[in-house]
């Protein structure tokens, strides 16, 4: 049977892309280091994926198991060894720690085959696949950097589908929603799996997404959070965020439609297909989920800063985007570690020094004025 590994065994591992390779033939060994999941995987060798629908349409997952990355490092890097596909969907600040582990499966890889390897992270991030490269390519040797080339393919790729934290405590069943997108960069002809869309230009793919669905998730998270709201559906209840949703959506859609020449009408359909799944009331996807890692979504070049710079650039509006930047400053919940240093840098030097340091912004800049301003009215 043909292997896949996947490194992260949450919700977009196993509700979406581990499913995906199960569903496509492949025999998936997820790769993390949370015991009782890895633990479940080979006792049951399954699980369900469930539709947050009135239905709640099933799907058996099978042929699944699991290695724990910490304790059974040799086993991942035999796996490593046989697969063909190797993704992630971990988070992004995890990739460096992974990647150790990775080089030397790698490193076995091409000493014992010709056979090519393709790498994919599936992360919320510009260029995830790269970097996850750059962090492998410092952990491997010059002999076997050499054997890369026609035998270990990298591609950037954009991942879609909202996938909450699960509520089912000891079960390895995920509940998703219908929509899903995966798309992959690359001109190669490789093995297909179901569900994956296979692009040469993957920009303008992964800027819509992560400028559309992730903006504008952020901004209901971060001003639902403000509001004392829990849940994303909850939040759009409220007109006044729903209008605040709507108008950063303009403005990131006039820098799309700028700079990828998309047509404004579609464009305008996309926002609101995207603003039809955040309503999903099966889903119950907590704001604190969606607003974690505050730090990383501040980021120069993420969902929220880099549309404000690019619109700056272009001379188009960025006020919205301003205000949305200043509510995530405000993400104040105790249980994120990034929201918690967040708010200790804040305090400490204040948000036009914070802004320097997480987002890259000069102090004097006219996004710092606009998110100040928005900063004071909102705290
Ligand atoms: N959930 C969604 O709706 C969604 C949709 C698209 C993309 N994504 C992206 O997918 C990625 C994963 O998100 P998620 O929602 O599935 O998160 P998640 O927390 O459910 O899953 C992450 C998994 O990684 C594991 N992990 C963390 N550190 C690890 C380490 N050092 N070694 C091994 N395993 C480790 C955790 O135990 C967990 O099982 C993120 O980049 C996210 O942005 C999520
Ligand atoms: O995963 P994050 O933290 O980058 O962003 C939170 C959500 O916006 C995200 O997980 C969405 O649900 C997902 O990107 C939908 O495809």
């Amino acid at each position: 049977m043909k292997q896949a590994v996947h490194f992260g065994a949450g919700n977009i591992g196993r509700g979406f892309i581990g499913a995906l390779f199960s569903q496509s033939g492949y025999h998936v060994t997820f790769v993390d280091l949370a015991e009782q999941i890895i633990n479940q995987l080979n006792e049951d060798h399954s699980y369900h994926v469930k539709l947050a629908t009135d239905q709640q349409e099933t799907t058996e997952i099978n042929n699944v198991s699991g290695l724990n990355n910490m304790t059974q490092e040799q086993e991942v890097i035999e796996t490593i060894t046989n697969a063909t596909y190797l993704t992630t969907a971990i988070g992004p600040n995890i990739l460096p720690k992974i990647a150790p582990l990775i080089a030397r499966g790698i490193s076995q890889r091409v000493q014992n085959t010709d056979d090519k390897l393709y790498v994919i992270a599936c992360e919320n991030q510009i260029g995830a696949t790269d970097i996850l490269k750059e962090h492998i390519l410092e952990n491997l040797d010059e002999a076997t950097k050499e054997k890369l080339d026609e035998r270990v393919y990298f591609f950037n790729s954009a991942v879609d589908r909202i996938v909450p934290i699960q509520d089912n405590q000891g079960s390895l069943d995920v509940l998703v929603e219908p929509y899903f997108e995966w798309v992959v960069e690359t001109s190669e002809d490789i093995p297909s799996i179901e569900g994956m869309t296979i692009v040469d230009e993957l920009a303008p793919f992964i800027e819509r997404k992560l400028f559309t669905v992730n903006t504008g998730h952020a901004v209901i998270a971060y001003f639902g959070y403000i509001a004392g709201k829990s849940t994303i559906d909850q939040t759009l209840a409220d007109e006044e965020i729903t209008s605040q949703v709507q108008e950063t959506l303009k403005e990131t859609g006039d820098y799309l439609i700028q700079q990828y020449g998309l047509n404004r009408e579609e464009h305008l359909q996309y926002i609101e297909k995207i603003i039809g799944r955040f309503k999903n009331p099966y889903l119950n996807d907590g704001v604190t989920r969606v607003g974690r890692a505050p730090m990383r979504k501040l980021g120069p070049e993420d969902r929220l800063v880099r549309p404000a710079t690019e619109a700056k650039k272009a001379g188009l509006s960025y006020t919205n985007l301003a205000k949305a930047i200043a509510a995530a400053l405000l993400f104040d919940f105790q249980e994120d570690d990034e929201a918690v240093k967040l708010q200790g840098m804040i305090k400490e030097q204040g948000v036009a020094k914070v802004l320097k340091e997480v987002s890259g912004l000069d102090e004097d800049s006219g996004i710092t004025k606009e998110v100040i301003k928005h900063y004071e009215s909102l705290k």
